[in-house]
């Protein structure tokens, strides 16, 4: 299935979805419509040369096969009515964090197929990581286009149970602002220990990406990949007592994943 998308909204993780799509051929650009409030974030989408409209009126006489809706959880229910002559034809696919299907389907009707995703940013260079759960309505030819679709920008994983999406938000769909954090702190020690900016930058970022691709590519579980970094009584060996003594760093992750998992289901509320 060849099929046409509204992206309503072309923020941070609209656009990187949107570039990931583009980039692959997943969809072709005249087959995209945007709809975003924001000038300047429409003149970003037009330069990628899918169509764009200041407003949901630009649905009259659209008829898409599936609407992407990438808004602030915030706004998602004073966003959504205005899409609802769509459904329930087009599937909708929602990126929003702690929005659940239910309240979707309350606000579109109980006849839409509904497609909740958890992306992250990677996205946009084809590096995301994305989680989904439909509905029972979603169609395997519809669930077939947004595996395509999104697979143009990552891997993606299919959830078992709709409440296991707190977890997924909490995890990868936050998880690169937790590692874009470590490069600039390894980056800050990085300069601290007496190297200039920009190298300590080069080291933080290639250490970060290496090791990704490493453990990634190797298949090797990263504990021993660890150990193969950490020479008995040398360099690594005395970091890592800072690091995991106490379970310092493990405790602080946890802590963190927690309070993200928590926030989501706030926000649902
Ligand atoms: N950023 C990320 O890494 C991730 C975000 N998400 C989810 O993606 C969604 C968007 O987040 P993010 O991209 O960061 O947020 P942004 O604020 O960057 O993007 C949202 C965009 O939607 C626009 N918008 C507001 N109202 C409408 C409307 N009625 N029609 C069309 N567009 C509208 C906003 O404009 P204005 O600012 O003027 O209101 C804004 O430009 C959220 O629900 C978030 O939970 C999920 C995974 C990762
Ligand atoms: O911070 C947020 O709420 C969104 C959801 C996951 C990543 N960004």
């Amino acid at each position: 299935m060849a099929g046409t998308v509204i992206l309503v909204g072309c923020g941070n993780m609209g656009f990187a979805m949107l570039k990931g799509w583009l980039a692959s051929g997943a969809v072709q650009p005249a087959d995209v419509l945007v709809i975003e409030p924001k000038e300047a974030l429409r003149a970003r989408a037009a330069e990628a040369g899918v169509r764009i409209a200041a407003t949901p009126d630009a649905i009259a006489g659209e008829t898409a096969d599936l609407v992407v809706i990438a808004v602030k959880p915030q706004v998602i229910r004073d966003v959504l009515p205005a899409y609802r002559p769509l459904a329930p034809k087009a599937a909708f696919l929602s990126v929003a964090a702690g929005i659940a299907i239910r309240t979707i389907t309350d606000i579109l009707g109980e006849s839409t197929p509904v497609i909740r995703c958890m992306p992250n940013t990677p996205a946009a260079i084809g590096k995301g990581m994305m989680a989904v759960y439909p509905n029972a309505l979603v169609s395997p030819e519809m669930m077939a286009f947004v595996n395509t679709l999104l697979s143009a920008s990552g891997e993606v994983a299919v959830l078992e149970d709709e409440s296991q999406m707190d977890a997924v938000t909490a995890v990868s769909g936050s998880g690169p602002a937790y590692v874009f954090h470590f490069i600039e702190c390894l980056t800050a020690a990085a300069i601290k220990a007496g190297l200039s900016e920009p190298t300590a930058k080069l080291l933080a970022m290639q250490t970060v990406y290496g090791a990704a691709n490493l453990a990634k590519e190797s298949g090797e579980e990263p504990g021993r990949l660890r150990e193969q970094v950490t020479s008995p009584n040398g360099t690594t060996a005395a970091a890592l007592a800072v690091l995991m003594g106490d379970n310092r760093l493990a405790n602080l992750i946890d802590e963190a994943v927690d309070a993200a998992r928590r926030r989501s289901i706030e926000l649902g509320k």
